[in-house]
Protein backbone atom coordinates (compact mmCIF):
# COMPACT_ATOMS: atom_id res chain seq x y z
CA UNK A 1 0.00 0.00 0.00
CA UNK A 2 1.17 3.24 -0.66
CA UNK A 3 2.02 5.86 2.52
CA UNK A 4 -1.70 7.81 2.80
CA UNK A 5 -0.58 11.34 2.59
CA UNK A 6 -2.78 14.20 2.92
CA UNK A 7 -1.21 17.49 1.09
CA UNK A 8 -1.58 21.18 2.08
CA UNK A 9 0.06 23.55 0.32
CA UNK A 10 -0.63 27.43 -0.48
CA UNK A 11 0.81 30.94 0.12
CA UNK A 12 2.33 32.30 3.20
CA UNK A 13 -0.31 32.76 6.26
CA UNK A 14 -3.13 30.89 3.96
CA UNK A 15 -4.21 28.98 7.13
CA UNK A 16 -1.86 26.07 6.31
CA UNK A 17 -0.62 25.03 9.47
CA UNK A 18 -3.96 25.50 11.47
CA UNK A 19 -5.86 23.75 9.17
CA UNK A 20 -3.12 20.54 8.79
CA UNK A 21 -2.82 20.63 12.60
CA UNK A 22 -6.80 20.26 13.18
CA UNK A 23 -7.09 17.88 10.05
CA UNK A 24 -4.46 15.54 11.56
CA UNK A 25 -5.78 15.97 15.22
CA UNK A 26 -9.42 14.65 14.22
CA UNK A 27 -8.39 11.71 11.83
CA UNK A 28 -5.13 10.61 14.16
CA UNK A 29 -2.39 11.16 11.38
CA UNK A 30 0.87 12.35 11.53
CA UNK A 31 1.54 16.12 10.89
CA UNK A 32 4.73 17.90 9.25
CA UNK A 33 5.13 21.31 8.92
CA UNK A 34 7.67 21.62 6.38
CA UNK A 35 8.00 25.27 6.71
CA UNK A 36 9.39 24.79 10.07
CA UNK A 37 12.04 22.72 9.06
CA UNK A 38 13.53 25.39 6.07
CA UNK A 39 12.42 28.05 9.07
CA UNK A 40 14.88 25.72 11.06
CA UNK A 41 17.56 25.49 8.37
CA UNK A 42 17.70 29.14 8.04
CA UNK A 43 18.03 29.85 11.90
CA UNK A 44 21.00 27.68 11.98
CA UNK A 45 22.82 28.94 8.68
CA UNK A 46 22.23 32.66 10.06
CA UNK A 47 23.61 31.04 13.46
CA UNK A 48 26.58 30.60 11.36
CA UNK A 49 26.98 33.82 10.10
CA UNK A 50 26.68 33.23 6.95
CA UNK A 51 25.31 35.76 3.69
CA UNK A 52 22.14 33.97 2.69
CA UNK A 53 22.72 35.73 -0.34
CA UNK A 54 25.71 33.09 -0.61
CA UNK A 55 24.01 30.31 -2.28
CA UNK A 56 27.27 28.29 -2.19
CA UNK A 57 28.06 29.46 1.30
CA UNK A 58 24.26 28.49 2.37
CA UNK A 59 24.90 24.86 0.31
CA UNK A 60 27.56 24.32 2.94
CA UNK A 61 26.44 25.31 5.77
CA UNK A 62 23.50 23.69 5.26
CA UNK A 63 25.03 20.27 5.07
CA UNK A 64 26.29 20.24 8.34
CA UNK A 65 22.91 21.20 9.46
CA UNK A 66 20.71 18.39 11.37
CA UNK A 67 16.88 19.18 11.58
CA UNK A 68 14.66 16.59 13.91
CA UNK A 69 10.86 17.43 13.74
CA UNK A 70 7.93 16.04 16.05
CA UNK A 71 5.39 14.78 14.59
CA UNK A 72 2.36 14.82 16.75
CA UNK A 73 -0.14 17.10 15.55
CA UNK A 74 -1.02 18.66 19.15
CA UNK A 75 2.47 18.98 20.22
CA UNK A 76 4.79 19.65 16.98
CA UNK A 77 8.56 19.83 17.50
CA UNK A 78 11.31 21.10 15.82
CA UNK A 79 15.18 20.87 16.39
CA UNK A 80 18.12 22.25 14.61
CA UNK A 81 21.46 20.52 16.10
CA UNK A 82 19.59 19.42 19.01
CA UNK A 83 18.26 23.48 20.01
CA UNK A 84 14.80 23.50 20.15
CA UNK A 85 14.02 25.90 17.76
CA UNK A 86 10.51 26.82 17.91
CA UNK A 87 10.22 30.24 19.09
CA UNK A 88 13.34 31.31 17.43
CA UNK A 89 11.82 30.81 14.14
CA UNK A 90 9.02 33.02 14.21
CA UNK A 91 11.42 35.73 14.40
CA UNK A 92 11.46 38.30 12.17
CA UNK A 93 15.42 37.56 11.17
CA UNK A 94 14.80 34.22 10.19
CA UNK A 95 11.30 35.10 8.49
CA UNK A 96 13.13 37.96 6.45
CA UNK A 97 15.75 35.23 4.82
CA UNK A 98 14.17 31.95 5.23
CA UNK A 99 13.01 32.61 1.26
CA UNK A 100 16.50 32.78 0.10
CA UNK A 101 17.48 29.77 1.93
CA UNK A 102 15.06 27.49 0.31
CA UNK A 103 15.62 28.85 -2.99
CA UNK A 104 19.22 26.68 -2.49
CA UNK A 105 18.53 23.14 -4.20
CA UNK A 106 20.80 21.68 -1.99
CA UNK A 107 18.37 22.99 0.98
CA UNK A 108 16.08 21.42 -1.01
CA UNK A 109 17.28 18.32 -1.61
CA UNK A 110 18.57 17.66 2.34
CA UNK A 111 14.89 18.84 3.79
CA UNK A 112 12.80 17.17 0.54
CA UNK A 113 14.52 13.94 1.47
CA UNK A 114 13.78 14.27 5.16
CA UNK A 115 10.26 14.64 4.46
CA UNK A 116 10.04 11.38 2.20
CA UNK A 117 11.42 9.67 5.32
CA UNK A 118 9.23 11.01 7.50
CA UNK A 119 6.18 9.81 4.96
CA UNK A 120 8.08 6.26 5.30
CA UNK A 121 7.53 6.32 8.99
CA UNK A 122 3.94 7.28 8.96
CA UNK A 123 3.01 5.36 6.20
CA UNK A 124 -0.83 4.76 7.75
CA UNK A 125 -1.15 8.49 7.43
CA UNK A 126 0.21 11.89 7.90
CA UNK A 127 -0.42 15.27 6.99
CA UNK A 128 1.96 17.44 5.36
CA UNK A 129 1.81 21.05 4.51
CA UNK A 130 4.32 23.66 2.78
CA UNK A 131 4.68 24.86 -0.87
CA UNK A 132 5.63 21.86 -2.74
CA UNK A 133 4.06 18.79 -0.85
CA UNK A 134 2.04 17.95 -3.57
CA UNK A 135 4.02 18.49 -6.69
CA UNK A 136 7.35 17.46 -5.73
CA UNK A 137 7.71 15.62 -2.08
CA UNK A 138 4.52 13.13 -2.10
CA UNK A 139 2.98 13.98 -5.92
CA UNK A 140 0.97 10.13 -5.08
CA UNK A 141 -0.66 11.79 -2.59
CA UNK A 142 -4.27 10.82 -2.54
CA UNK A 143 -5.55 14.16 -1.48
CA UNK A 144 -4.02 16.95 -2.10
CA UNK A 145 -4.99 20.78 -1.20
CA UNK A 146 -4.32 24.17 -2.24
CA UNK A 147 -4.93 27.09 0.41
CA UNK A 148 -5.85 30.53 -0.85
CA UNK A 149 -6.80 33.62 1.14
CA UNK A 150 -7.02 37.73 0.49
CA UNK A 151 -3.81 38.96 1.24
CA UNK A 152 -5.80 41.59 3.40
CA UNK A 153 -7.46 38.40 5.09
CA UNK A 154 -4.00 36.40 5.94
CA UNK A 155 -1.76 39.68 6.96
CA UNK A 156 -5.31 40.59 9.52
CA UNK A 157 -5.09 36.98 11.03
CA UNK A 158 -1.23 37.15 11.32
CA UNK A 159 -1.18 40.73 12.91
CA UNK A 160 -3.88 39.12 15.19
CA UNK A 161 -1.82 36.07 15.98
CA UNK A 162 0.40 38.13 16.90
CA UNK A 163 -1.76 40.57 19.39
CA UNK A 164 -0.86 43.61 17.07
CA UNK A 165 -3.66 44.95 15.11
CA UNK A 166 -2.74 48.23 14.55
CA UNK A 167 -2.75 49.48 10.39
CA UNK A 168 1.13 50.20 9.86
CA UNK A 169 1.82 46.64 11.45
CA UNK A 170 -1.10 44.77 9.03
CA UNK A 171 0.63 46.81 6.05
CA UNK A 172 4.01 45.31 7.10
CA UNK A 173 2.75 42.17 7.37
CA UNK A 174 0.97 42.08 4.23
CA UNK A 175 4.21 43.49 2.09
CA UNK A 176 6.24 40.70 3.93
CA UNK A 177 3.46 38.10 2.83
CA UNK A 178 3.46 39.37 -0.17
CA UNK A 179 7.23 39.48 -1.04
CA UNK A 180 7.89 35.68 0.31
CA UNK A 181 5.38 34.32 -1.95
CA UNK A 182 6.80 36.56 -4.80
CA UNK A 183 10.35 34.58 -4.15
CA UNK A 184 8.90 31.29 -3.38
CA UNK A 185 6.37 31.71 -7.28
CA UNK A 186 9.94 32.49 -8.98
CA UNK A 187 12.27 30.10 -7.76
CA UNK A 188 14.02 27.59 -10.26
CA UNK A 189 13.91 24.63 -7.95
CA UNK A 190 10.19 23.36 -6.88
CA UNK A 191 8.68 26.31 -6.61
CA UNK A 192 5.26 27.20 -4.85
CA UNK A 193 2.94 25.95 -6.77
CA UNK A 194 -0.75 24.79 -7.36
CA UNK A 195 -0.63 20.47 -8.62
CA UNK A 196 -2.52 20.12 -11.51
CA UNK A 197 -4.47 17.48 -9.30
CA UNK A 198 -4.48 19.71 -6.29
CA UNK A 199 -8.06 20.91 -4.65
CA UNK A 200 -8.11 24.62 -4.56
CA UNK A 201 -10.00 25.76 -1.21
CA UNK A 202 -10.26 29.65 -1.05
CA UNK A 203 -10.58 30.33 3.12
CA UNK A 204 -11.14 34.08 2.93
CA UNK A 205 -14.63 33.84 4.36
CA UNK A 206 -14.08 30.50 6.16
CA UNK A 207 -13.35 29.96 9.71
CA UNK A 208 -10.67 27.91 10.46
CA UNK A 209 -13.72 25.01 11.91
CA UNK A 210 -15.28 25.33 8.64
CA UNK A 211 -12.01 24.50 6.68
CA UNK A 212 -10.76 21.63 8.34
CA UNK A 213 -14.46 19.87 7.87
CA UNK A 214 -13.92 20.58 4.53
CA UNK A 215 -10.62 18.93 4.24
CA UNK A 216 -11.86 16.34 6.74
CA UNK A 217 -14.62 15.64 3.87
CA UNK A 218 -12.50 15.35 1.02
CA UNK A 219 -9.97 13.54 3.22
CA UNK A 220 -12.54 10.74 3.93
CA UNK A 221 -14.05 10.88 0.56
CA UNK A 222 -10.15 10.07 -1.37
CA UNK A 223 -9.34 7.94 1.66
CA UNK A 224 -12.07 5.91 3.15
CA UNK A 225 -10.36 3.96 5.63
CA UNK A 226 -9.27 7.27 7.15
CA UNK A 227 -13.38 7.58 8.49
CA UNK A 228 -12.74 5.14 11.16
CA UNK A 229 -13.24 5.38 15.17
CA UNK A 230 -10.38 8.02 15.27
CA UNK A 231 -12.32 10.78 13.20
N1 LIG B 1 -9.94 29.99 8.11
C1 LIG B 1 -9.37 30.77 9.01
N2 LIG B 1 -10.07 31.76 9.60
C2 LIG B 1 -9.51 32.57 10.48
N3 LIG B 1 -8.21 32.51 10.87
C3 LIG B 1 -7.48 31.53 10.36
C4 LIG B 1 -8.00 30.62 9.40
N4 LIG B 1 -7.00 29.78 9.03
C5 LIG B 1 -5.92 30.16 9.74
N5 LIG B 1 -6.20 31.20 10.54
C6 LIG B 1 -5.27 31.94 11.40
O1 LIG B 1 -4.39 32.61 10.50
C7 LIG B 1 -3.05 32.62 11.03
C8 LIG B 1 -2.12 32.01 9.99
O2 LIG B 1 -2.46 30.64 9.84
P1 LIG B 1 -1.35 29.53 9.66
O3 LIG B 1 -0.16 29.80 10.50
O4 LIG B 1 -2.04 28.23 9.80
O5 LIG B 1 -0.99 29.79 8.12
P2 LIG B 1 0.17 29.17 7.25
O6 LIG B 1 -0.34 29.09 5.86
O7 LIG B 1 0.67 27.92 7.85
O8 LIG B 1 1.26 30.30 7.41
P3 LIG B 1 2.82 30.27 7.04
O9 LIG B 1 2.89 29.96 5.59
O10 LIG B 1 3.31 31.66 7.32
O11 LIG B 1 3.45 29.24 7.91
C9 LIG B 1 -3.12 31.86 12.35
O12 LIG B 1 -3.26 32.81 13.38
C10 LIG B 1 -4.39 31.03 12.24
O13 LIG B 1 -4.98 30.77 13.49
N1 LIG C 1 7.71 22.94 1.43
C1 LIG C 1 8.18 24.18 1.70
C2 LIG C 1 7.86 24.83 2.88
C3 LIG C 1 8.37 26.08 3.11
N2 LIG C 1 9.19 26.64 2.22
C4 LIG C 1 9.83 27.93 2.47
C5 LIG C 1 9.12 29.08 1.84
C6 LIG C 1 8.49 29.83 2.98
O1 LIG C 1 8.50 31.22 2.76
C7 LIG C 1 9.34 29.43 4.16
C8 LIG C 1 8.65 29.39 5.49
O2 LIG C 1 7.48 28.59 5.41
P1 LIG C 1 6.23 28.87 6.37
O3 LIG C 1 6.67 28.63 7.77
O4 LIG C 1 5.84 30.29 6.16
O5 LIG C 1 5.20 27.90 5.91
O6 LIG C 1 9.86 28.15 3.86
C9 LIG C 1 9.48 26.00 1.06
O7 LIG C 1 10.23 26.52 0.21
N3 LIG C 1 8.98 24.77 0.81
Amino acid sequence: MPPVVIALDGPSGSGKSSTARGVASRLGLAYLDTGAMYRAMTWAVLERGVDVEDADAVAAAAAEVVIESGTDPQAPTITADGVDVAGPIREQAVTDAVSQVSRVPAVRERLVALQRLTIAEHADGIVLEGRDIGTVVAPDAPLKLYLVADTAARAARRAAEQGQDEAAHVEATAASLQRRDAIDSSRTTSPLAKADDAVELDTTHLTLDEVVDEVVRLAVKAVPDLGGPAS
